[in-house]
């Protein structure tokens, strides 16, 4: 099938680029000149594991292609929306702008019959709001197809997806309007639901034919038993907020008991370990440490505190509001273990932080975890360096104030102390002793609960996790806490009582 996929972001460009080697012929579009060209030459413009090989082959084939043009997606029979929805600069809702600007820009070179479908994170009523948009063009189809692929293991995830989403217009729904005729890429008008038992079959025309179109494009996925749920706009747009709304819940639960377990001299990895056993539990998102970034789970929480404020659920504004608390306050527990470590002064202190993306495998900063740990310390007067093996660039272009080292060796050189807090292979993989032989004293904090701190502590380091229980430090020796430069801040003090 002719394809276009509009914004070739993280989602954008992985899926342009995946939906090429399933044998669609596909153009990618992006407002973004530099990113258009680099994208046209075969590279990926950000780190993510597997794209550059997968770029590389759907150029070479002549599938795939990218341009700042829309008027190029004009013989594209199926459009897909992957623009950023960020959170507005002026609340804590959705910016659907781009959505819209984008849709705007597409409308004037939609082929007859053609599909739209979304797969940008928005709230619900947006599918509704963009069909107001299409309203000149009766003739095309609108669906949404959430997406559900992490940024290091994208490729992987767009290729064996979970699951596939399917939001379609249902009977009376904006977007039921499709005339006689035939759909895109002569699917058939009638809707196969044998996939799964999970599929809600739709009596809608529109609805088969945004059904049949996306049953073509995904037919490889399909074949090999991926499980594809058929349903309205508002249960598609909100599957989305609620699963990563649930994965949020999950990461600020590991972390509250993280706190506890810190309160009672419980260790969270152990906790966390058993609690998974249970199949009704389930091990994953169950690591407890500095928390969750990104450029989706902090936002769509927060979207999702807004739509359910706006609709009067409070329950669910609640709820996300004290997910988001839980998340944010485990920076500034680092951020008070980090004082407390360094004598309860930060000011004029060596500090060596580990990791600038939001998680390893990508180079992704948007609301990083470490980056907002590391301007919290930096504004404390700590003299702060730090590395990161993908993120660098991006976070000196955003953050010139912070120092910068690619090299980790020469990062860690005189450090006071080390925040280990995004955990990179090649960090949770350091040796202790190398490492203590570059640094003024043996003291890291690893917000990450990657290193094990029994061998660390072997080598002579003061290892603090989160949710470990108390500090710990090299058996036999005083440690290697600092000596409080001036009393230790009333903040601290607060903050960290009972660990
Ligand atoms: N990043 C992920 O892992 C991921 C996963 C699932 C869903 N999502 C959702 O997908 C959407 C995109 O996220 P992202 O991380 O790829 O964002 P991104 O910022 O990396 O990419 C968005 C792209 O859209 C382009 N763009 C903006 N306005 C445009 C316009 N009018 N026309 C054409 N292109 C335009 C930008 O230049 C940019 O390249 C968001 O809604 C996000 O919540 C992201
Ligand atoms: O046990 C864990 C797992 C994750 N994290 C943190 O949680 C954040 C999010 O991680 P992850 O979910 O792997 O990254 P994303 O690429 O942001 O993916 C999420 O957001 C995407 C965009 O909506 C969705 O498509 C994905 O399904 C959803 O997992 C990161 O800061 C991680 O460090 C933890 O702290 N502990």
């Amino acid at each position: 099938m002719r394809i276009s996929v509009i914004g070739c972001g993280y989602l954008g460009a992985v899926h342009a680029a995946t939906l090429a080697s399933m044998g669609h012929r596909v153009v990618g579009i992006d407002v973004d000149a530099a990113k258009v060209e680099q994208l046209g030459r075969g590279a990926a413009p950000f780190f993510e594991p597997g794209l550059d090989e997968l770029l590389r082959d759907g150029i070479a084939t002549g599938r795939l292609s990218f341009s700042t043009e829309f008027a190029d997606a004009a013989r594209a029979q199926l459009h897909f929306l992957c623009v950023g929805t960020p959170q507005s600069k002026t609340s804590d809702g959705a910016d659907l702008s781009h959505l819209v600007a984008a849709t705007e820009a597409l409308l004037p070179h939609l082929a007859a019959r053609a599909a739209v479908v979304g797969k940008s994170t928005v709230p619900v009523g947006t599918v509704d709001m963009l069909s107001g948009l299409l309203s000149p063009r009766p003739d095309v189809l609108l669906g949404w197809n959430p997406e559900f692929l992490r940024q290091g293991t994208a490729v992987k995830d767009s290729l064996v997806p979970d699951r596939l989403v399917y939001g379609v217009p249902e009977d009376g729904a904006p977007g039921d309007g499709l005339p006689e005729g035939p759909v895109p890429d002569g699917g058939s008008a009638t809707t196969s639901a044998t996939n799964t038992s999970a599929t809600i079959t739709t009596t809608t025309k529109a609805g088969a034919a945004i059904t049949a179109a996306l049953d073509a494009v995904y037919e490889p996925l399909l074949a090999a038993g991926i499980p594809r749920l058929v349903c309205n706009f508002a249960t598609a747009e909100l599957i989305k907020s609620a699963s990563n709304a649930y994965l949020a819940t999950k990461l600020s639960f590991i972390n509250a008991m993280a706190e506890l377990c810190d309160a009672t001299g419980a260790d969270v990895k152990q906790l966390g370990a058993a609690m998974g056993f249970d199949p009704r539990i389930g091990s994953r998102y169950l690591h407890a440490g500095l928390g969750f970034g990104g450029g989706c789970l902090p936002k769509d929480i927060r979207s999702l505190r807004v739509q359910a404020a706006g609709l009067g659920v409070n329950s669910v504004d609640q709820w996300m509001a004290v997910v988001d608390s839980i998340n944010q306050d485990q920076r500034s527990r680092t951020v008070g273990l980090a004082r407390e470590l360094c004598g309860g002064q930060l000011g004029g202190r060596r500090v060596t932080v580990l990791g600038a993306a939001f998680k390893p495998d990508t180079d992704d900063i948007r609301d990083s975890p470490a980056l907002a740990v590391a301007l919290q310390l930096a504004s404390a007067g700590a003299h702060v360096t730090v590395t990161d093996p993908a993120a660098i660039n991006n976070a000196w272009l955003r953050y010139p104030q912070l120092r910068f080292e690619p090299s980790t060796s020469v990062a860690l050189e005189g450090a006071e102390l080390v925040l280990l807090l995004t955990e990179w292979d090649e960090y949770a993989s350091l040796q202790p002793a190398v490492a203590g032989a570059l640094v003024r004293r043996r003291t890291l904090l690893d917000a990450r609960n990657a290193v094990d701190a029994a061998v660390w502590e072997a080598e002579g380091w003061t290892v603090r996790g989160l949710g470990r229980g108390r500090a710990t430090g090299p058996r036999g020796a005083a440690g290697h806490q600092l000596v409080p430069a001036t009393p230790a801040t009333a903040e601290g003090t607060r903050q960290h009582a009972g660990r």
